[in-house]
């Protein structure tokens, strides 16, 4: 596997790294972005968040905005931020920012013609776990967090692979992406038609019927305008309270969907992390 260093900057007595490299999940050239805290060498492996950002995002949005870097560093957590869907000019891609490039969905394709290239799920799960552990100084006490589409894509790959995440967490995540408009017309379109299919990627339908599972943090701003209609959090805790899963949602009086609101919050999301990615 070869990897190409688009940048490196250091940060917090860390180190903020941009890599590309081609997924064999993808079919195509990925980008993704890593900071290792100072504690990460040779000698010490540190623990890792996946973060997985929203709709129109790339690898850069949570690194530059969020402010993550500092308290990372303190703790000793690598963060690694991948793209949101495969790109390029041989991708498919849709006029609307909600669909195509900028907007996996975190979901594997089946249908034309986004099935040669949209498999965000293997991609994550499997194909860049892989890398990033082969490569850098990170163990396998992985966590699993992100906002909006990623939130949705966080808590629904901790959810199907219990095992692998010590802990999972989302900023306003699309909760049930099967019933509001940006799921409808993703899965309608990665996944075809019968909403049957739907089911294995939606975040509230697995929480329903997962009473175990990685310990989960969820923030909603009060003050967010795809609140009600498309992020729809009463569903994750009615999900929650029927199989008794252990989740955690604040409602967050005043803030909105942006990184101003995640900038707010976001050490609580790494103490959180970091207390269950202790040895
Ligand atoms: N209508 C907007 C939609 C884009 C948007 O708000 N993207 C959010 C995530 S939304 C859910 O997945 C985001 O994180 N944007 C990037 C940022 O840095 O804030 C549009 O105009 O495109």
């Amino acid at each position: 596997m070869t990897l190409e260093n688009i940048s490196i900057n250091k940060s917090f007595s860390g180190w903020h790294k941009q890599y590309s490299h081609h997924s064999d999940s993808l079919n195509c050239p990925m980008r993704f972005a890593i900071f290792l805290p100072p504690q990460a060498s040779n000698d010490q492996r540190v623990p890792v968040l996946y973060w997985l950002s929203g709709l129109t995002c790339s690898d850069e949005n949570f690194m530059q905005k969020a402010g993550a870097q500092r308290l990372a560093a303190e703790l000793g957590i690598a963060i690694v931020a991948p793209d949101t869907s495969p790109r390029g000019d041989k991708v498919p891609d849709d006029d609307g920012y909600d669909l195509g490039q900028g907007a996996g969905f975190y979901v594997n394709a089946t249908q034309a013609p986004w099935h040669r290239h949209y498999r965000m799920y293997d991609y994550l799960v499997e194909e860049l776990p892989a890398l990033i552990e082969a490569t850098f100084p990170v163990s396998d006490r992985r966590a699993i967090a992100g906002h909006s589409m990623g939130g949705h894509g966080a808590l629904m790959i901790g959810l199907r692979n219990p095992g692998r995440y010590r802990s999972m967490s989302a900023f306003s995540p699309i909760s049930n992406p099967s019933v509001c408009p940006w799921g409808q017309k993703a899965f309608s379109a990665y996944l075809g038609s019968d909403t049957a299919a739907w089911r294995q990627y939606d975040t509230s339908l697995l929480m329903r019927d997962a009473p175990e599972g990685p310990p989960a943090l969820v923030d909603q701003g009060a003050s967010d305008p795809y609140l009600a209609e498309q992020l729809q959090p009463q569903a994750l805790q009615a999900a929650a309270q029927a199989s008794g899963y252990p989740l955690q949602l604040n409602l967050r009086e005043g803030y909105d969907h942006s990184y101003y609101f995640i900038a707010s919050f976001i050490d609580q999301h790494l103490r959180f992390h970091a207390t269950h990615l202790q040895d």
